[in-house]
């Protein structure tokens, strides 16, 4: 089949080359030295999916229409990106892979004539240099739509995506996509201080300084999504009742919880698609994450303080490019 990948990423480059060797023909969108290097010698994947080297075209818009499309930019350049390709993407079943709760509120805003699904990662990928990904710890991916999959079009669509990526990596669709996407925002309250400190996911939950911290962002983000009426689904050890429990308990107690993500990562050091975004000098996807549970709480006239001080945090690191220690983070937090 035919596949078109815009944002030659960590995932995007892992989704082509994994869908590459599953035997597709693969198109990506790149820029700069990321687009000369898969020019030259293609998209070298390695990790824990294994090594492969996917022969992929590669362009700064597609060229080709292809019969799939995935849209795999952070948060803040879906809407450029998709406008850029929306001759090619125009009336296809298309792919967003996501964090945050708007990828599918923008990508449909942005091209209404086109069938949206929209997938949450739940595998670890680093960009490494260009043309070259690695997984550091695999991961189911989930698919599905937020109005659920009401028409025989959406249906199709969800369909041909969670078949053709099953094919290439572990994936499969989901019903309660909103609590999905939820249940993955409270996953990624572990992207906010490797990118405030410099450290990885590991590094972090196993600082006795920041792991209170982790803990009580996490407590604040699932209240949020309690308060709101929010169904949290079963993915990668959680689920609404622990999660229910996870609310209610003292911090000491809730630490197992980000102990418990940590320990799902595996030895191989991640640091978030958050800290991979600043250690490449780009601004971060933070308003979309920590950022969204501060919005969230303000839609249910609560508040956030905590997520609110690591939104800051992470966009001081952004402006002055040097990371904060354990102790400053503490500070700013108890302020
Ligand atoms: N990395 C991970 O482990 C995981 C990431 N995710 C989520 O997946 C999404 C993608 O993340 P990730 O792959 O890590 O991000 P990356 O930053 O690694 O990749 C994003 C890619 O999009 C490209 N891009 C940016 N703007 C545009 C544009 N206007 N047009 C075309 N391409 C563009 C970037 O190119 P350039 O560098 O040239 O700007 C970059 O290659 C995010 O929402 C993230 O939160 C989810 C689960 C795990
Ligand atoms: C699941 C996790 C934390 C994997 O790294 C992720 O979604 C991210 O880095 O954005």
């Amino acid at each position: 089949m035919q596949i078109g990948i815009v944002g030659a990423g960590a995932i995007g480059g892992s989704i082509a080359a994994a869908l590459h060797r599953a035997g597709h023909t693969v198109e990506l969108t790149a820029r700069g030295e990321n687009l000369d290097a898969i020019r030259r010698s293609g998209i070298h994947l390695t990790g824990a999916w294994g090594d492969h080297v996917a022969d992929v075209t590669a362009h700064e818009a597609l060229t080709v229409r292809p019969q799939l499309a995935f849209v795999t930019t952070k948060a803040q350049d879906a809407r450029s990106a998709i406008l850029a390709n929306a001759d090619v993407l125009r009336g296809l079943p298309i792919v967003v892979v996501q964090n945050g709760l708007e990828s599918l509120d923008t990508a449909r805003s942005a091209l209404p004539e086109a069938t949206w699904i929209g997938a949450l990662a739940l595998y670890a990928a680093s960009y490494l240099s260009p043309g070259a990904v690695t997984i550091t710890a695999s991961g189911q991916t989930f698919l599905g739509a937020d109005h659920g999959a009401s028409d025989s079009t959406l249906t199709a669509a969800l369909t041909l995506a969670t078949a053709t990526l099953a094919e290439a990596i572990p994936a499969r669709a989901i019903t309660n996509f909103r609590g999905a996407q939820w249940t993955k925002l409270i996953i990624n309250q572990v992207n906010a201080m490797p990118a405030i400190t410099g450290l990885s996911v590991q590094e972090t939950i196993s600082s006795p300084v920041l792991l209170p911290i982790v803990t009580a962002s996490m407590r604040e983000a699932v209240r949020t999504g309690f308060a709101l009426g929010t169904r949290y689904v079963s993915l990668q050890g959680l689920s609404n009742t622990l999660l229910r429990a996870f609310s209610v308990a003292p911090i000491t107690l809730g630490q197992g919880l980000p102990r418990l993500m940590a320990r799902r990562m595996g030895d191989t050091p991640n640091p978030g698609s958050t800290l991979q975004s600043i250690r490449r000098g780009q601004l971060t996807e933070i308003d979309y994450l920590n950022g969204a549970v501060v919005a969230q709480a303000a839609a249910a006239s609560r508040s956030a303080p905590i997520n609110r001080t690591l939104v800051e945090l992470v966009h001081e690191v952004e402006r002055a490019g040097t990371f904060a220690t354990p102790e400053h983070v503490a500070t700013a937090v108890r302020r």
